[in-house]
Protein backbone atom coordinates (compact mmCIF):
# COMPACT_ATOMS: atom_id res chain seq x y z
CA UNK A 1 0.00 0.00 0.00
CA UNK A 2 1.01 3.35 -0.97
CA UNK A 3 0.68 6.13 1.27
CA UNK A 4 -0.37 8.17 -2.11
CA UNK A 5 -1.18 7.46 -5.28
CA UNK A 6 -2.13 8.83 -8.48
CA UNK A 7 -3.38 6.52 -11.35
CA UNK A 8 -4.08 8.07 -14.66
CA UNK A 9 -5.36 11.61 -13.79
CA UNK A 10 -6.84 13.61 -15.86
CA UNK A 11 -7.93 17.56 -15.12
CA UNK A 12 -9.11 20.56 -17.98
CA UNK A 13 -10.92 23.55 -17.47
CA UNK A 14 -13.22 25.27 -19.29
CA UNK A 15 -11.92 28.42 -20.80
CA UNK A 16 -14.93 30.63 -22.65
CA UNK A 17 -15.91 28.00 -25.79
CA UNK A 18 -12.73 25.98 -25.37
CA UNK A 19 -11.60 23.35 -22.88
CA UNK A 20 -7.92 23.39 -21.77
CA UNK A 21 -6.72 19.48 -20.87
CA UNK A 22 -3.90 20.47 -18.16
CA UNK A 23 -3.05 16.92 -16.61
CA UNK A 24 -3.40 14.08 -19.28
CA UNK A 25 -2.81 10.94 -17.84
CA UNK A 26 -1.19 11.46 -14.30
CA UNK A 27 0.86 8.94 -12.13
CA UNK A 28 2.45 9.61 -9.36
CA UNK A 29 3.29 7.31 -6.63
CA UNK A 30 4.35 8.23 -3.07
CA UNK A 31 5.68 5.36 -0.43
CA UNK A 32 5.21 6.44 3.67
CA UNK A 33 7.98 8.18 5.10
CA UNK A 34 9.03 9.70 0.83
CA UNK A 35 9.20 13.72 0.07
CA UNK A 36 7.90 13.70 -3.71
CA UNK A 37 8.89 16.94 -5.15
CA UNK A 38 6.69 18.36 -8.07
CA UNK A 39 8.56 20.83 -10.44
CA UNK A 40 7.64 22.23 -13.93
CA UNK A 41 7.04 25.58 -15.54
CA UNK A 42 4.27 28.14 -14.48
CA UNK A 43 1.44 27.14 -16.01
CA UNK A 44 2.47 23.59 -16.15
CA UNK A 45 -0.80 22.28 -13.27
CA UNK A 46 1.36 22.15 -10.14
CA UNK A 47 -1.34 23.85 -8.40
CA UNK A 48 -4.34 21.93 -10.53
CA UNK A 49 -2.56 18.31 -9.82
CA UNK A 50 -1.98 19.24 -5.61
CA UNK A 51 -5.26 20.40 -5.58
CA UNK A 52 -6.16 16.71 -6.96
CA UNK A 53 -3.79 14.69 -4.78
CA UNK A 54 -5.16 17.16 -1.46
CA UNK A 55 -8.59 16.18 -2.24
CA UNK A 56 -9.65 20.04 -2.40
CA UNK A 57 -10.88 19.42 -5.83
CA UNK A 58 -11.94 15.99 -7.60
CA UNK A 59 -9.67 14.75 -11.37
CA UNK A 60 -12.03 14.81 -14.67
CA UNK A 61 -10.87 10.57 -15.04
CA UNK A 62 -8.68 9.04 -13.06
CA UNK A 63 -8.13 8.36 -9.51
CA UNK A 64 -6.32 9.73 -5.85
CA UNK A 65 -5.47 7.03 -3.48
CA UNK A 66 -5.12 7.82 0.23
CA UNK A 67 -3.11 5.61 2.43
CA UNK A 68 -4.54 2.45 -0.13
CA UNK A 69 -8.73 3.88 -0.32
CA UNK A 70 -9.81 5.49 -3.52
CA UNK A 71 -10.46 9.45 -2.88
CA UNK A 72 -14.84 9.97 -3.31
CA UNK A 73 -16.14 12.37 -5.45
CA UNK A 74 -18.45 13.31 -2.30
CA UNK A 75 -17.46 16.78 -1.05
CA UNK A 76 -18.74 16.24 2.52
CA UNK A 77 -16.72 12.96 2.10
CA UNK A 78 -12.81 14.67 1.31
CA UNK A 79 -13.90 17.46 4.01
CA UNK A 80 -13.78 15.13 6.28
CA UNK A 81 -10.88 13.04 5.27
CA UNK A 82 -9.30 16.20 4.91
CA UNK A 83 -9.49 17.19 8.57
CA UNK A 84 -8.26 14.34 9.72
CA UNK A 85 -5.40 12.79 7.16
CA UNK A 86 -4.08 15.68 5.56
CA UNK A 87 -2.30 19.09 5.53
CA UNK A 88 -2.65 21.08 2.81
CA UNK A 89 -0.68 24.38 2.54
CA UNK A 90 -2.28 26.16 -0.56
CA UNK A 91 -0.67 28.60 -2.66
CA UNK A 92 -3.00 31.12 -1.51
CA UNK A 93 -1.98 30.53 1.75
CA UNK A 94 -5.10 30.78 3.02
CA UNK A 95 -5.08 32.08 6.86
CA UNK A 96 -7.96 33.39 8.22
CA UNK A 97 -7.75 37.53 8.53
CA UNK A 98 -9.69 37.33 11.72
CA UNK A 99 -7.81 35.12 13.48
CA UNK A 100 -4.57 35.63 15.22
CA UNK A 101 -1.67 33.43 14.07
CA UNK A 102 -1.92 31.41 17.11
CA UNK A 103 -5.70 30.65 17.02
CA UNK A 104 -5.19 29.74 12.99
CA UNK A 105 -2.99 27.37 13.97
CA UNK A 106 -4.88 25.99 16.61
CA UNK A 107 -8.61 25.83 14.57
CA UNK A 108 -7.58 22.29 12.51
CA UNK A 109 -7.17 20.90 16.29
CA UNK A 110 -10.24 22.53 17.57
CA UNK A 111 -12.13 21.53 14.87
CA UNK A 112 -11.12 17.50 15.59
CA UNK A 113 -11.65 17.95 19.09
CA UNK A 114 -8.83 18.71 20.55
CA UNK A 115 -9.33 20.55 23.76
CA UNK A 116 -8.38 24.44 22.97
CA UNK A 117 -5.49 24.06 26.10
CA UNK A 118 -3.72 20.94 24.73
CA UNK A 119 -4.12 22.67 21.13
CA UNK A 120 -2.51 25.61 22.22
CA UNK A 121 0.13 24.12 23.24
CA UNK A 122 0.72 22.28 20.03
CA UNK A 123 0.33 25.29 18.19
CA UNK A 124 2.94 27.41 20.25
CA UNK A 125 5.04 24.55 19.89
CA UNK A 126 5.19 24.52 16.42
CA UNK A 127 5.09 28.12 15.85
CA UNK A 128 8.32 28.10 18.04
CA UNK A 129 9.80 25.75 15.71
CA UNK A 130 9.50 27.75 12.30
CA UNK A 131 10.47 30.74 14.12
CA UNK A 132 7.58 32.63 14.75
CA UNK A 133 7.50 32.08 18.33
CA UNK A 134 7.50 36.28 18.93
CA UNK A 135 4.33 36.79 16.46
CA UNK A 136 2.11 34.45 17.86
CA UNK A 137 -1.09 37.32 18.69
CA UNK A 138 -0.34 39.01 15.16
CA UNK A 139 -3.00 38.73 12.63
CA UNK A 140 -1.64 37.05 9.09
CA UNK A 141 -1.74 41.28 7.39
CA UNK A 142 0.74 42.19 10.51
CA UNK A 143 3.17 39.48 9.14
CA UNK A 144 5.39 39.42 6.30
CA UNK A 145 4.85 36.79 2.82
CA UNK A 146 7.20 34.65 4.51
CA UNK A 147 6.28 34.29 8.09
CA UNK A 148 2.40 33.75 6.35
CA UNK A 149 3.96 31.51 4.95
CA UNK A 150 5.67 29.65 8.14
CA UNK A 151 2.26 30.06 9.93
CA UNK A 152 0.53 28.43 6.74
CA UNK A 153 3.09 25.27 7.31
CA UNK A 154 2.29 25.42 10.97
CA UNK A 155 -1.26 25.36 10.45
CA UNK A 156 -0.64 21.91 7.47
CA UNK A 157 1.55 20.22 10.63
CA UNK A 158 -1.18 21.07 13.25
CA UNK A 159 -2.96 17.79 13.10
CA UNK A 160 -0.44 15.50 12.44
CA UNK A 161 -1.37 14.25 9.13
CA UNK A 162 -0.09 10.85 7.68
CA UNK A 163 -0.21 13.13 4.10
CA UNK A 164 1.54 16.90 3.66
CA UNK A 165 0.23 18.32 0.20
CA UNK A 166 2.14 21.51 0.12
CA UNK A 167 2.15 24.51 -2.65
CA UNK A 168 4.93 25.93 -3.39
CA UNK A 169 5.61 26.78 0.58
CA UNK A 170 9.04 28.11 0.19
CA UNK A 171 8.52 30.71 -2.61
CA UNK A 172 8.63 33.77 -0.20
CA UNK A 173 11.74 32.70 2.22
CA UNK A 174 15.52 33.49 2.37
CA UNK A 175 17.80 31.15 2.24
CA UNK A 176 17.43 29.98 5.67
CA UNK A 177 14.06 29.67 6.38
CA UNK A 178 13.52 27.95 3.00
CA UNK A 179 16.25 24.86 4.58
CA UNK A 180 14.24 25.27 7.59
CA UNK A 181 11.05 24.37 5.86
CA UNK A 182 13.07 21.84 3.82
CA UNK A 183 14.14 20.31 7.10
CA UNK A 184 10.49 20.35 8.52
CA UNK A 185 8.95 18.41 6.27
CA UNK A 186 11.88 15.68 5.66
CA UNK A 187 11.24 15.43 9.34
CA UNK A 188 7.66 15.17 8.99
CA UNK A 189 8.04 12.22 6.23
CA UNK A 190 11.04 10.35 8.07
CA UNK A 191 8.28 10.00 11.01
CA UNK A 192 6.31 8.00 8.85
CA UNK A 193 4.30 10.41 6.69
CA UNK A 194 4.31 11.33 2.76
CA UNK A 195 5.14 14.70 1.61
CA UNK A 196 3.94 16.20 -2.24
CA UNK A 197 5.86 19.28 -2.42
CA UNK A 198 5.32 21.48 -5.48
CA UNK A 199 8.55 23.74 -5.61
CA UNK A 200 10.77 25.82 -7.77
CA UNK A 201 13.40 25.93 -4.74
CA UNK A 202 16.58 23.33 -4.41
CA UNK A 203 16.67 23.49 -0.69
CA UNK A 204 13.13 21.32 -1.05
CA UNK A 205 14.39 19.67 -3.74
CA UNK A 206 17.48 18.28 -2.28
CA UNK A 207 15.60 16.86 0.51
CA UNK A 208 13.24 15.10 -2.06
CA UNK A 209 13.28 10.75 -2.14
CA UNK A 210 11.43 11.49 -5.76
CA UNK A 211 11.60 14.56 -8.34
CA UNK A 212 8.86 14.21 -10.59
CA UNK A 213 8.71 16.83 -13.26
CA UNK A 214 5.94 18.12 -14.90
CA UNK A 215 5.33 18.94 -18.60
CA UNK A 216 2.45 18.35 -21.25
CA UNK A 217 0.07 17.43 -19.09
CA UNK A 218 2.54 14.50 -18.18
CA UNK A 219 4.46 14.12 -14.83
CA UNK A 220 7.77 12.20 -15.11
CA UNK A 221 9.48 11.08 -11.80
CA UNK A 222 12.68 9.90 -11.13
CA UNK A 223 13.90 8.89 -7.78
N1 LIG B 1 -10.00 27.65 -12.69
C1 LIG B 1 -9.33 27.68 -13.85
N2 LIG B 1 -9.96 27.95 -15.01
C2 LIG B 1 -9.32 27.97 -16.18
N3 LIG B 1 -8.01 27.71 -16.31
C3 LIG B 1 -7.32 27.43 -15.21
C4 LIG B 1 -7.93 27.40 -13.92
N4 LIG B 1 -7.00 27.08 -13.00
C5 LIG B 1 -5.84 26.93 -13.70
N5 LIG B 1 -6.03 27.13 -15.01
C6 LIG B 1 -5.01 27.01 -16.07
O1 LIG B 1 -4.40 25.75 -15.93
C7 LIG B 1 -3.01 25.82 -16.18
C8 LIG B 1 -2.24 25.27 -15.00
O2 LIG B 1 -2.41 26.12 -13.87
P1 LIG B 1 -1.75 25.79 -12.47
O3 LIG B 1 -2.11 26.91 -11.53
O4 LIG B 1 -2.11 24.43 -12.07
O5 LIG B 1 -0.19 25.87 -12.85
P2 LIG B 1 1.12 25.92 -11.94
O6 LIG B 1 2.09 24.98 -12.54
O7 LIG B 1 0.74 25.70 -10.51
O8 LIG B 1 1.62 27.41 -12.13
P3 LIG B 1 2.47 28.38 -11.15
O9 LIG B 1 3.84 27.77 -11.00
O10 LIG B 1 2.49 29.68 -11.92
O11 LIG B 1 1.70 28.48 -9.85
C9 LIG B 1 -2.71 27.29 -16.48
O12 LIG B 1 -2.62 27.44 -17.87
C10 LIG B 1 -3.91 28.03 -15.93
O13 LIG B 1 -4.16 29.17 -16.67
Amino acid sequence: MSCVAARGVWKGYRVGPQRVEVLRGVDLEAGFGEVVAVVGPSGSGKSTLLHLISTVDYPDRGSIFHLGKKVLKSEEWRAKWRRHNVGVVFQSLQLIPTLTVLENVMLPMELVGMPPHKAKLRAKMLLERLGLGDKLERYPTELSGGEQQRAAVARALANSPKILVADEPASNLDKGNRRLVASIIREFADSGGCAIVSTHEEEIVAVADAVCALEGGRLNCRR
